[in-house]
């Protein structure tokens, strides 16, 4: 028998955005080597456009079927007296790996929910009829909930959902693993704070200047405003002398016009008077207290700040998911705007899983080791701008991993925990997790260092188990659960950013899978270079030793020598 295509519908009220969206879905699936069927119900319009031509005046003139084929194309038009059923129309679709359907409420289907609440508008159907939605706002805290513009998030959530066989991958890219997670939707949380606490934190707006800087025309430097037309035919040996009117400092409004053969003394950043069109700088004037003489001409707009040269009304001033610094702080003062919408910080709960840990206070004891990846990740985590509960330490015991990870459920938006991902006696994550009813989304990716962990998720939280060795841990957060947690933040830019370096030293091991290096950054000859941390061990805590680079070893490499350029990602940026 044939394989079941799954279907999925799109439902929600004329002008929720269901076929725009749809619309943006269709090449995102595409992209992803899918190929899509889309069933449309109860448009007369477009079967009014569809029967348009030649396939019109047969179907007119009485054919009970018409069909119209191109090199690749085919159209069908049949005739009948009632509307066929949903699985007769479903069973003529064949070859394709989805079906999506708009507008079909019924039907033992997937739902996916299309609605604009800020519209005023309705959910078509009741939250316990719908598997996921998108919308301009969260829904319901168990309801997966897209933004309108997801697509990506819908694309992967439809293949992890409906696509995928059961249970879960293993071994998969890091690629796969990031798009997992992103599926995984989450909605940053807004907040007004002052400006002065806002440096570092991710824009919650799009801000453009609402007024012009300066908003007035100003002196760039001091000297004396005047009617370039009085010094047109001014010369050293016929300097024009003009009568000073009055003094403007910064700050005061002038209070005369300057008609012909006058100067205002004016200071830098001083109005320029109505009138001038010119200031000449103290240095290539002759002046006393009553007059200035001038010896040369000079063009207008000479010297003149206009209104808005600095920042004009409507200039871009941020992007809403972008960082704020310093300067953007100083351009919102300049706009009067001293506070701004930003995202909440995500709370991240850390919990650490095995019974050799101590905590760092403690003595040390026969083969006890002190939880030093607690600290490390924790570090790593507030500097990329994340907020982080302690989950504690679990001992190797499915029940108190699972119960941990419950608590730390309950007081997060994430959970990262360290060890028990591997394949031992005691590696206890994964029966933990399923105890709790998470599902898991994949085991282990193939990077190395940081290969062995898993990904799971329980009620729109991730929980990223990466591996008990500190380095692999390290690396793995920074590469697969960093766009995750950019995402959580409401970062516009998500994932490490990643340069060109020139190696400082070799790294001659052959490595026919690519792997990742542990580097700092160093500038030589001008160069950005990559150098090496000696210790490249998953094991060690030492590899991490003033390390801010990740290098790119591309699969098949032989050796890397001084001078070869790669690829290398900026931790934590
Ligand atoms: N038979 C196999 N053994 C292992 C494999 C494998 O494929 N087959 N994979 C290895 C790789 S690669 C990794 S990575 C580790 C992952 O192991 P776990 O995630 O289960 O981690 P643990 O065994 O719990 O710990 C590993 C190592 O790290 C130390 N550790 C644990 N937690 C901390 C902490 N919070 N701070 C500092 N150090 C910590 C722990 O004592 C162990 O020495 O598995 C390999 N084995
Ligand atoms: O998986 Mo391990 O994380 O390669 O060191």
């Amino acid at each position: 028998m044939a394989r079941k295509i799954p279907v999925i519908s799109f439902v929600g009220y004329s002008g929720s955005g269901k076929t725009t969206f749809i619309e943006k879905l269709i090449p995102e699936l595409k992209s992803r080597k899918l190929r899509v069927a889309v069933v449309e119900h109860d448009s007369a319009e477009d079967m009014e456009n569809l029967q348009e031509g030649n396939t019109q005046r047969f179907s007119q003139a009485g054919a009970d079927l018409v069909s119209v084929t191109s090199k690749n194309k085919i159209a069908w038009i049949e005739k009948r007296e009632v509307e066929p059923s949903l699985e007769e129309l479903l069973g003529y679709i064949r070859d394709v790996d989805l079906i999506i359907m708009e507008g079909y409420k019924g039907g033992d289907f997937p739902k996916i929910g299309v609605y604009r609440k800020t519209e005023g508008m309705e959910l078509v159907l009741p939250i316990e009829e719908l598997t996921a939605a998108v919308a301009d706002v969260p829904i319901d805290e168990e309801l997966p909930c897209f933004s309108l513009d997801d697509v990506g998030g819908v694309a992967q959530y439809v293949i992890s959902h409906f696509l995928q066989k059961a249970g879960y991958p293993e071994g998969i890219a890091l690629e796969e693993g990031i798009a997992q997670l992103l599926a995984v939707p989450s909605w940053p949380v807004f907040e007004y704070i002052s400006i002065d606490e806002s440096d570092g934190r991710i824009c919650g707006e799009d801000i453009n200047a609402d007024e012009n800087i300066p908003h007035f025309a100003k002196s760039p430097l001091d000297g004396y405003a005047l009617r370039s037309e009085d010094i047109i035919h001014a010369s050293q040996d016929t300097p024009v002398i003009l009568k000073i009117t009055e003094e403007i400092p910064a700050g005061r409004q002038p209070i005369y016009k300057l008609e012909s053969g006058m100067a205002a003394k004016i200071l830098t950043g001083g109005p320029i008077p109505e009138g001038a069109d010119v200031v000449i700088r103290f240095e290539d004037t002759v002046f006393d207290a009553e007059t200035v003489a001038l010896s040369f001409p000079a063009a207008p707009n000479t010297n003149i700040v206009p209104p808005g040269e600095d920042i004009h009304i409507g200039e871009e001033i941020i992007q809403k998911g972008s960082l704020i610094n310093p300067s953007v702080i100083g351009l919102l003062a300049s706009l009067g705007r001293t506070r701004v919408l930003v995202a909440k910080k995500p709370v991240i709960a850390i919990v650490n899983t095995g019974d050799e840990l101590i905590e760092a206070y403690e003595p040390l004891a026969p083969a006890k080791i002190r939880n030093s990846s607690r600290y490390t990740l924790s570090a790593f985590l507030r500097e990329a701008g994340a907020e982080v509960v302690q989950g504690g330490i679990a001992k190797d015991s499915v029940v108190e991993i699972a119960e941990l990870y419950r608590k730390a459920l309950g007081e997060s938006d994430m959970v990262i925990s360290t060890g028990g991902v591997s394949v031992g006696d005691y590696d206890l994550v994964i029966p933990a997790l399923e105890s709790l009813g998470a599902q898991i989304l994949f085991w282990k990716i193939n990077i190395k260092p940081g290969a062995a962990l898993v990904a799971a998720q329980l009620n729109g939280k991730v929980i990223l188990a990466l591996s008990g060795n500190p380095t692999s841990a390290a690396i793995a957060l920074q590469l697969l659960g960093m766009p995750y947690i950019h995402k959580l933040m409401g970062k516009k830019q998500i994932g490490l950013k990643k340069i060109k370096v020139f190696m400082k030293n070799s790294y001659d091991k052959p490595c026919p899978n690519g792997r990742y290096l542990e580097g700092r950054m160093v500038f030589e000859d001008g160069k950005t270079c990559f150098e090496t941390i000696s210790k490249q061990k998953n094991g060690a805590i030492s590899s991490l030793m003033g390390c801010d680079l990740i290098g790119e070893v591309v699969p098949g490499t032989v050796g890397l020598y001084p001078g070869d350029a790669i690829e290398a990602y900026l931790i934590n940026s």
